[in-house]
């Protein structure tokens, strides 16, 4: 009997970028390195990827003095994916870029993702590098639970309609040619960004929005330690 051979399917390469080369400033210390439950945030992080079956590659953007600390971090927790450990920039486009020019040349896909959102669910990082890969351009976002005001001198000037806006997260996904076209022309034009969706948005590329989620928090300032903390035991 004569069976035909399936062709073997070939997944694009697809790298995460995970930009840690903060200074931490609103938490005082090095927010990378605290434990939560006893494993550092930043070993979380890493993991996650680790665990992800759509990552190939690990790329981690830092200081110069961590570059050392944050290898043996990796290979403790067993980050087999990490291939590069990168020093950044003064600001987060540029360690992004930074850590960008080191994929491997075949890497068509980038999920750029904070080194300090260690809570992030697979599910968040299946759906928004999923949605890249259909629209170029994707990124998690969740709905507000306050109202929104804009604010001058102090006094609130204006309601902000809350369904016409969402807080967007990480994993930040993309076309690996388009996100460092549009990460390269922000940085040259002066364009102050605080994130990199707003890179591809200049340049009038629309950006999908997928489900974030409410245990996605970034680790900013202290009390996002608990609250971490008591997020992972949830899961116990
Ligand atoms: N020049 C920079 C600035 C930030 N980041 C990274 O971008 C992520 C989001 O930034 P944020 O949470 O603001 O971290 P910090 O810049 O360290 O915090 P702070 O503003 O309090 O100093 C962090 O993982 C941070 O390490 C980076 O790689 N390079
Ligand atoms: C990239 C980001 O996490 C998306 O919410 C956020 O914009 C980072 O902001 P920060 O001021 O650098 O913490």
């Amino acid at each position: 009997m004569f069976f035909r051979q399936k062709k073997e399917e070939v997944r694009p390469r697809i790298a995460a970028v995970i930009p840690a080369a903060g200074s931490s400033t609103r938490m005082g210390t090095n927010k990378l390195l605290l434990p939560l439950n006893g494993i550092p945030v930043l070993a979380r992080t890493l993991l996650a990827f680790e665990q992800c079956p759509l990552v190939d590659d690990i790329i981690i953007v830092c200081r110069e003095q961590d570059i050392a600390p944050y290898g043996k971090l990796a290979q403790e927790f067993g980050c087999t994916k990490v291939r590069h450990i990168v020093r950044g920039g003064q600001t987060r486009p540029e360690s992004v870029l930074a850590g960008l020019n080191t994929c491997e040349p075949d890497t068509a896909y980038v999920a750029i993702h904070d080194g300090a959102r260690p809570l992030v669910p697979q599910t968040v990082i299946e759906e928004a590098i999923t949605a890249a890969m259909d629209t170029g351009a994707a990124a998690p976002v969740v709905p507000l639970k306050d109202s929104i005001k804009r604010i001058s001198d102090g006094k609130i000037i204006a309601d902000v309609a809350r369904d016409s806006i969402a807080a967007v997260q990480t994993p930040q996904c993309f076309d690996r040619a388009l996100i460092s076209t549009a990460l390269k022309e922000a940085i040259a034009a002066g364009a102050a960004l605080t994130d990199d969706c707003a890179a591809v948005e200049r340049l009038g590329t629309l950006v999908t929005a997928t489900s974030g989620s409410y245990r996605n928090l970034k680790v900013t300032t202290p009390e996002d330690i608990p609250m971490a903390e008591a997020l992972l035991n949830q899961e116990d």
